[in-house]
This record gives C-alpha cells, sequence and structure tokens, in this order.
C-alpha cells in the first residue's frame, strides 16, 4: 500500500531535527512522534527507518542529494524513505522525483570513493584504515551499516532454550538460536514482544548475543559476591544473576540513577533476588571502597563511544568526535583502576567496551596491566574454552557485526595474582 504524500513532510521534519544532532536519534524520533500522535504505526516505523537509512547511509546520500529538485532536506528525506520502504511506495512524488531516485538508488556505490562507501566519518575512516588497512575497514563498515536482528537471552532461572524456542514458534515468530551463546534466540523481524507472554513472565530479554557472552565471561558462579560496576539499565546485571542462580550478591553499581532505574522492572520480571542496585556518585565512592578486596568477580562494562552499535546507533558515528572519544578515554582508565580494588586475590576483573577503537579498549588494559602489577591477563582462548563458548581468540575478544553478526564488542579478562 503507497504511504500518504504527508510521509515526505514528516520525515523531513523530524530529520532536520535528528540531523542537528543534539540528543540521540532514537530519543528525538519519540519526542516527535508524542508531538504529533495522528501519525499511525505503519507510518512512524516507515518514517524511523527512513531516518537510520539516511544515517546509517549519510555520507553517499549528502553527496546523490547535491543532484534532483526541490529542498536538500526533501531530497535527503526522499533518499532515506525509498532506502526504507522502496520508491513506489513514497505517495505524492513528481515524475522528476521518481525518475530522480530511481537513477541515484542505482548508483554502484563499490565504485564511489571510500569515505562515500564506508559513510564513516573522516577521523574514523582514517583510524580503522591504520588499523586493519583498506579492504578490512571497507568490511567492517558494510557490517555496522547494516540493521541488526533482534536477539534475546532465554533466563535459565524461567525457561530453557528449547522451550523459548517452540513458546515464540507457536506465536508464529520466525526464530533460531544463536551459534555462539547458549542462551541466545535471534529473530527473523521485529515484533511486538511485550504482549508475548514468555517476555511478560521474565522468561525473554533483549539482548544482543555479544553482550550475553561478555557477561558469560564473567563466569559469575553460585555464591558468589560479584559487582556489576556499570550496571546502566542492566542488560548484563540480568544475565550474571541468572548465571549465579539467584545466589550469592550481586551488586549493579551506576552514576546514572535514571538508568539503573531502569533495572527495576526488568528484575521484578526475572524472578531475581540476589541484585542489589547502588547509585554510586564516582569510582571512588565510599559505598565501592566498603568492598575492597572482597568480590569474586568484577565485571567493568565501561562508558564508551558506542562505536560497536552502529547497527541499532547509526548516529553515533556522526555525534562522536576524537575529543569526546579522549574525554571518554580518561574515564575508562579511572573507571577501570577503581573497580579494581574491589578484586580479592585470586578473583577476576572483566573489562568491556561496545567500541571498535583499540585506544578504548586494549590500550586502556595495556595501561592498567602496566601500572597494576597485581594483575595478570587471563589469556582469552583459556576463557573462551571454559566457557564453551566456541569462538577463537588471542589475549583478547574482539566481536564485529561482520564476523560474527553481533554488535561490536571487546572484552579482556584480567586476575588479582594470589
Ligand atoms: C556501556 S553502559 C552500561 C551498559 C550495561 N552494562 C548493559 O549491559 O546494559 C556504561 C554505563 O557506565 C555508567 N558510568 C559512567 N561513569 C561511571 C562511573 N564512574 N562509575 C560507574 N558507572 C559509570 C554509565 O552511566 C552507563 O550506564
Amino acid at each position: 500500500m503507497r504511504l500518504p504524500p504527508a510521509i515526505v513532510t514528516w520525515t523531513e521534519e523530524v530529520l532536520r531535527e535528528v540531523l542537528r544532532f543534539t540528543g540521540p536519534a532514537d530519543v528525538t524520533l519519540s519526542y516527535f512522534f508524542r508531538a504529533h500522535p495522528k501519525i499511525g504505526s505503519r507510518e512512524r516505523g516507515v518514517i524511523a527507518e527512513a531516518v537510520y537509512g539516511l544515517l546509517r547511509n549519510r555520507s553517499a546520500y549528502t553527496n546523490f542529494s547535491e543532484s534532483g529538485s526541490g529542498s536538500a532536506m526533501r531530497r535527503l528525506s526522499l533518499l532515506g524513505l525509498a532506502d526504507a520502504v522502496g520508491v513506489d511506495s513514497i505517495g505524492g512524488l513528481s515524475e522528476e522525483e521518481k525518475q530522480w531516485l530511481m537513477r541515484v538508488m542505482q548508483i554502484d556505490r563499490s565504485n564511489l570513493p571510500l569515505l562515500l562507501r564506508t559513510n564513516l566519518p573522516q577521523w574514523l575512516l582514517d583510524k580503522l584504515i591504520a588499523r586493519y588497512g583498506e579492504e578490512e575497514t571497507i568490511r567492517i563498515a558494510e557490517g555496522l551499516n547494516r540493521p541488526a536482528p533482534l536477539d534475546l537471552r532465554v533466563n535459565a532461572l524461567k525457561s530453557s532454550r528449547e522451550e523459548a524456542l517452540a513458546a515464540l514458534t507457536e506465536a508464529s515468530v520466525d526464530c533460531q538460536p544463536t551459534p555462539y551463546g547458549p542462551l541466545g534466540i535471534r529473530l527473523a523481524r521485529k515484533p511486538a514482544l511485550q504482549n508475548l507472554s514468555l517476555f511478560k513472565d521474565g522468561a525473554i530479554e533483549v539482548q544482543d548475543e555479544g553482550s550475553q557472552l561478555l557477561a558469560q565471561l564473567v563466569g559469575a558462579k553460585r555464591g558468589e559476591m560479584v559487582v556489576d560496576f556499570c550496571a546502566g539499565a542492566g542488560g548484563k546485571t540480568l544475565a550474571l544473576g541468572a548465571a549465579m542462580r539467584n545466589t550469592g550478591r550481586l551488586y549493579a553499581f551506576d552514576v546514572a540513577e535514571k538508568r539503573l532505574s531502569k533495572l527495576k522492572p526488568r528484575l521484578a520480571r526475572s524472578g531475581l533476588s540476589n541484585v542489589h542496585p547502588v547509585v554510586i556518585a564516582h569510582e571512588n565512592d565510599i559505598k565501592v571502597k566498603r568492598l575492597a578486596g572482597k568480590v569474586d568477580r568484577v565485571l567493568v562494562d565501561a562508558p564508551c563511544s558506542g562505536l560497536g552499535t552502529l547497527r541499532r546507533n547509526p548516529d553515533m558515528k556522526w555525534r562522536h568526535t576524537q575529543q569526546s572519544v579522549n574525554e571518554l578515554n580518561a574515564k575508562q582508565h579511572g573507571i577501570l583502576a577503581g573497580a579494581a580494588r574491589l578484586v580479592k586475590p585470586g578473583g577476576r576483573l572483566v573489562y568491556a567496551t561496545c567500541s571498535i577503537l583499540d585506544e578504548e579498549n586494549e590500550a586502556v588494559v595495556a595501561q592498567f596491566l602496566s601500572t597494576h602489577e597485581d594483575f595478570v591477563l587471563v589469556p582469552m582462548n583459556d576463557v573462551l574454552a571454559e566457557q564453551k563458548i566456541p569462538l577463537q581468540a588471542g589475549e583478547y575478544l574482539r566481536l564485529f557485526p561482520h564476523l560474527h553478526q553481533t554488535d561490536g564488542f571487546f572484552a579482556a579478562v584480567l586476575e588479582r595474582k594470589k
């Protein structure tokens, strides 16, 4: 069914705001939809997809929009819409616009200059080429610029993966097990999960398979004392709590009260009672110091550029700069050092990010090890074998969408000497 001509003006209006990059694109979109309650759900979906498509392909589409007629914002919106639903589904186009769109959407992008082909900002493109070379950078960018599937994690306290797969299939949800995580399920489309009893009962949670693997690397066991130092809304906390079979003590720390408060309803659904959310002022808070040397496992899922999650948050690549990465970098060093104090002798410290930049990943770990002689790196291959994760790695785990079909993630496991 063809979309009404108003779809173009709505897309233009919200795109103008999104491209100011004053806030995250998803927040700008939900603000726009709240202000326009009459826009139907199908149209909302299309507008969001058009905006995301434009953000993913911004360099190429900005270049394409230099031809054609009408305002630049209309041309950009048309490109986003054509990307989302195809030219024929957009209502109210002039013949000239249709012809133009058909022509530019057929351009062979493999012949474009690298900056347009990869749709990355120059600073990021330069960094990736210096690290991975041109060919691999193109593959990395292609993986990051594709939309992500929807992954679920089964809550082992409530269901087995087989039972959850059967219940989803029964509800006509197209799904399959994920290849690496023992509790992961990948959905072919994005159904409204909130209405499924499986979701309401806490048997499933939305979580990228890569994020599930990071939680698994912590190796949290029954009866242990564990700290999720940067818990946020608790994606990994929930996985850790379930791995501990709802025993022991799991502290969920974060400096952002609002983010941590989003963990509460998820905890209620999950059936976990071993989790203790704690708002801290900073990584050297007295509440942190009280646990010094007492904790079996500490996860530092550090605040980072999020450049590994461009499949879901394509605006991140346009919102970050080298300077913003430098600022995050300073935090990462401080948080890792602060969190390390909690680890007891023989205990483990896991440093993880959803970034693909070395400076946020191995460089932070290397600097930490050079100033903390009481910690050693546990080779990632040993940890993967321990956890029966069918992946090969060297010292660290590096996940990429084009290689693993997960978001981009990094993890290192450190152990405090006895
Ligand atoms: C990558 S996010 C965490 C995502 C979360 N672990 C999950 O799996 O959903 C990083 C978190 O670190 C928090 N943070 C920032 N500075 C911090 C600090 N000094 N101490 C603890 N947490 C901090 C942020 O508020 C943010 O929620």
